[in-house]
């Protein structure tokens, strides 16, 4: 099995680039099928298996799809299939993105339940909540869902009780192809679902208010594929922010939307790290000790709980006792036990985390858990006395573009191998093979 090898203590310097982001091109890849005509080409459509397993998921509908070097084009004038299986949905959350495609194109859907990082129960009644109003009837089978609608999809108001991000994407997408006008309420405010409504717009789609909470479609008849250039990814670019701050080092983060980090920018800021952005980038400088803070995750513009594993491995090294409060999730926490197993302290009660500053934090073994745990697992690694050995890598691959190779190029002594004990079991097993002669030779 794979594992990502840390020695910590090195500072960090020189310059990191942010490639797009994972949770616009998701979206974007799905938002795709919506076009009966021509062919959509989708740039800075990050080399990561997520994106991987989109282009699996829209290949199993029949749909022609090409990635090659961040460019995925897509030409879905002829859709075969109308099912998503459960191997590739259970994979990532985000291929449940297809239902609303696929009901406004096609009329109807079968697809698995979703699965994806196991950071809470994470269910889908606000999409199916939005959808029915819509006119789709739906059915819930063992672990599938089967929905259809008579005709076209008919536009609604619909009031999320939760500001979901994948619901809101969802019912615009369906909406930007139903008769008449719907209307979001309480709509995620987040980046990339303005990145989508603008690659929606561009395809022939009329939705206005996109980054508020209300959110007005009025549905066309047909979208046309076009091109379009993903945001960058402000987790990505966040998780490098803490890096520097971490090692106490002074790095350039290249290819932002400063915008887009603005919760994060200020958190850091109030701990002492120093930030100065110009027009192609940012450069994060810190000299320990940092302060403590109280961080709080909430859905955009709030912090975001997409950072909040990475926080937490810099709040360990910090001044003083900080606490963390995950609104989001009800169990986005798993990361604590490992960071523990490195000499953190942190105790957990409820939805809050307490943790312990001024932490000597130690070289372990430990499991990423899920995707951002195990960004933060490196990250703490980063600072750490001697070896960290991380498990359970996948997590990372599905959202990090080359972390291993931009760590280094930025100076960590960090690599990506195979585990050694498995690695000396294999090469005794083969030495023993090698001595053995069977009868009959
Ligand atoms: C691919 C992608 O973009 N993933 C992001 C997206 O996930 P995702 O779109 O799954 O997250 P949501 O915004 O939907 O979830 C937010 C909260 O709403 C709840 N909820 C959601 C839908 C629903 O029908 N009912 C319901 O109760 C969830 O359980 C959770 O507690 O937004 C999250 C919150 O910023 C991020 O952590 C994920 O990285
Ligand atoms: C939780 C995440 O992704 P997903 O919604 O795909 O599980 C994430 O990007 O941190």
């Amino acid at each position: 099995m794979s594992r990502i090898f840390v020695r910590g203590g090195q500072r960090l310097s020189g310059k990191v680039k942010i490639n797009g982001a994972k949770n616009a091109v998701l979206p974007i890849i799905a938002a795709s099928i919506l076009a009966s005509e021509g062919v959509s080409i989708i740039h800075e459509a990050s080399n990561l298996d997520d994106v991987r397993t989109m282009h699996q998921v829209l290949e199993g509908l029949g749909i022609t799809i090409n990635y090659d070097h961040s460019t995925i084009k897509v030409d879905a004038s002829h859709i075969q299939c109308t099912e998503a299986s459960y191997d590739l949905v259970r994979r990532m959350r985000a291929s449940f993105l297809i239902m609303g495609p696929l009901l406004a194109r096609c009329g109807e859907v079968r697809i698995a339940l979703p699965g994806g990082c196991a950071i809470g129960t994470r269910p889908i009644d606000q999409h199916l909540k939005g959808f029915e109003a819509m006119g789709v009837k739906i059915e819930l089978g063992l672990g599938f869902i089967e929905a259809k609608v008579n005709g076209r999809l008919q536009g609604a108001k619909i009031y999320l009780d939760v500001a979901s991000v994948g619901a809101t994407e969802n019912i615009m997408m369906a909406a930007a192809l139903a008769e008449g006008t719907t209307i979001i309420e309480n709509a995620a405010k987040e980046p990339e679902i303005v990145d989508l409504a603008n690659f929606l717009n561009a395809m022939g789609a009329r939705i206005r208010g996109a980054g508020t909470g209300i959110i007005r479609i009025d549905g066309v008849t047909e979208l046309r594929g076009v091109e379009h250039t993903v945001i960058p990814d402000r987790i990505e670019a966040g998780t490098y922010m803490i890096a520097a701050a971490i090692t106490g080092s002074t790095i350039y983060i290249e290819g932002i939307i400063a915008d887009h980090l603005t919760p994060i920018i200020s958190k850091l800021q109030e701990m002492g790290v120093i930030i100065d952005i110009d027009e192609n980038g940012m450069r994060v400088s810190a000299e320990h000790p940092l302060r403590s803070v109280d961080v709080k995750t909430l859905p955009y513009p709030g912090f975001p709980t997409d950072m909040q594993s990475q926080m937490m491995a810099l709040l360990l090294t910090t001044d003083g006792t900080s606490i963390i409060t995950e609104t989001v999730f009800e169990n986005r926490f798993m990361h604590v036990e490992a960071f523990n197993r490195m000499n953190g302290q942190i105790k957990v009660d409820g939805r809050a985390a307490v943790v312990s500053g001024n932490c000597r934090l130690v070289g372990s073994k430990v499991m990423a858990t899920d995707l951002r745990a195990g960004a933060a697992l490196v990250l703490a690694a980063l600072a750490a006395e001697g070896d960290t050995e991380i498990s359970g890598i996948h997590h990372i691959e599905r959202g990090y573009v080359d972390i291993v190779r931009k760590l280094r190029e930025l100076g960590a002594n960090i690599r990506r191998g195979e585990d050694v004990e498995v690695q000396e079991e294999l090469s005794e097993i083969k030495a023993l093979f090698a001595t053995v002669r069977p009868s009959w030779a």
